[in-house]
């Protein structure tokens, strides 16, 4: 399993040919809930229409699914579970900032387990998720695009921005022989550092802390306005099959969901196990901060363990509430699948998965992940297709994918806040990666309620 080294690191370094690990290169249907209430969305009712199939997919199965447990039983458990608001979210005394530079002299790796910032107990009984309803997609916003030409002929150990406007190709003699490291501050600046620890910058804070200073609140008719166009969106048909078993949930989430996903992701983020600066073997850096629930991906090692070598924290669990916005996603997709596609029996296509692990990878506007494949869960996983299921959050990305680990080869597509995109099935093992991120598209209300740092949240759901 090789999701970080060598030619398949997931780092910003490697959009070229090679082979493809995890590399860090660096939908729908809510239901009109009211605020505070997650409901899992979209779920049940699928018609038996058999039309033709957009996706190719096989039209071998000739028994309905019915095993899936119905999310609105999952809903029952959880419905009345309280807000989260009341989780402990202390401000820092330290600047966020300070906890991305390179590590001071003495340094020792293993040794920094222990975050500069009082820990924050997480809380993790947030309560998701909320009822999309079917919706129509704005093709406009999720169409294929081109191949993404920024990012032509970047061999793999040239991916590495020497600059936040350099988007790659360019990169120092020291970087490329592995004796300087590159890590993304908060800022979203490239800073060169020693590579003496690849764990530096524990418990990165994803948010602002709330400035004492007047901040101008948007006008309310302003954030309806906002809010009855996500729900707009929210209702067409916002389901794209782009292959058997890969899937686009555009603008899945609500906004008000998308807000409670991003304060449990910070609440998880500041406690023990929380945001770091990944970087690899060789000193390169992650160009994102990264954490893991359930299980520890090491991209040292291009492997799971139940610990984060770093600092030996055992990542936080993956909350329930989480758990079931996986399973409402998956659920969507089954139902679409059989009502709009010869698919008698969707799991076929797309196999449920229970998610033990779950990466959350947070971008700044240079953010970027190599194309990759995911490919260090279990061999049986990986056989029987299990998905991932992507939630995206904040900033709009460039997601490119693919056959082949060639971004001239690649099909792109803009993934925005509440989109959810799963791939699973036949599409399991396509070489994936981050091109760009789009700089100030997230949604106001989102960045207004939670003061998410300037970037794209990504949660990416797999069963070990
Ligand atoms: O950020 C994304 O959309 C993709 C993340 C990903 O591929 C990964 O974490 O393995
Ligand atoms: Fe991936």
């Amino acid at each position: 399993m090789n999701r970080g080294r060598g030619n398949n690191r997931r780092d910003g370094g490697n959009l070229g040919g090679g082979g493809g690990g995890r590399q860090h290169y660096a939908a729908k249907g809510r239901s009109a809930q009211p605020t505070g209430q997650w409901v899992a969305r979209g779920v049940g009712g699928a018609g038996g229409l058999l039309d033709e199939a957009s996706s190719g997919s096989g039209s071998s199965e000739i028994v309905r699914n019915t095993e899936t447990a119905s999310v609105a039983d999952v809903r029952k458990k959880f419905g009345d579970v309280l807000l989260s608001s009341a989780c402990p979210s202390e401000p820092s005394s330290e600047s966020h900032g300070s906890l991305n530079l390179p590590p001071k002299d003495g340094y020792l790796k293993g040794v920094q387990s222990v975050p500069k910032t009082e820990p924050i107990v997480p809380c993790y009984n947030n309560n998701f998720p909320s009822s999309p309803t079917d919706s129509k997609l704005s093709e406009s916003s999720m169409s294929i695009k081109s191949r993404d030409r920024n990012l032509k002929n970047c061999s793999p150990s040239r991916y590495i921005s020497t600059s936040p406007e350099t988007v790659g190709c360019q990169i120092s003699p020291e970087v490329q022989s592995g004796k300087k490291t590159t890590s993304e501050g908060a800022s979203g600046e490239t800073k060169f550092g020693s590579s003496v620890s690849q764990h530096d910058g524990f418990s990165f804070d994803i948010c602002e802390e709330r400035s004492s200073g007047v901040k101008l609140k948007t006008p309310l008719h302003k954030i309806n306005k906002a809010k009855r166009k996500a729900e707009l969106r929210m209702q067409g048909d916002n389901i794209k099959v782009f292959r058997p078993g890969m899937i686009l949930l555009k603008g899945y989430f609500s906004l008000d969901d998308q807000v409670k996903m991003v304060k449990s992701c910070r609440d998880l983020g500041r406690g023990p196990g929380g945001f770091y600066q990944p970087g690899f073997r060789d000193g390169e850096k992650l160009h994102l901060k990264m954490m893991c629930l359930g299980k520890n991906w090491d991209p040292e090692k291009s492997a799971y363990g139940d610990l984060r070598p770093g600092d030996q924290t055992k990542p936080p669990p993956i909350p329930d509430e989480f758990q079931l916005l996986v399973k409402g996603a998956i659920e969507k997709c089954h139902q679409y699948l059989e009502s709009h596609n010869k698919v008698l029996k969707a799991r076929n296509i797309l196999p449920p998965m229970t998610p033990n692990i779950c990466i959350i990878n947070f971008y700044t506007k240079t953010g970027k992940l190599g194309l990759h494949k995911d490919k260090d869960e279990s061999s049986k996983s990986l056989l029987d297709g299990l998905p991932v299921v992507s939630f995206s959050l904040g900033d709009t990305a460039e997601f490119l994918f693919g056959d082949e680990k060639d971004v001239d080869k690649a099909d792109k597509v803009e993934l925005e806040s509440g989109d959810v995109l799963i791939f699973g099935g036949k599409s399991r093992h396509i070489f994936h990666g981050v091109s760009n991120i789009l700089a100030d598209t997230a949604p106001r209300y989102l960045m207004d309620e939670t003061h998410l740092k300037p970037g794209r949240l990504n949660l990416t759901f797999r069963e070990y």
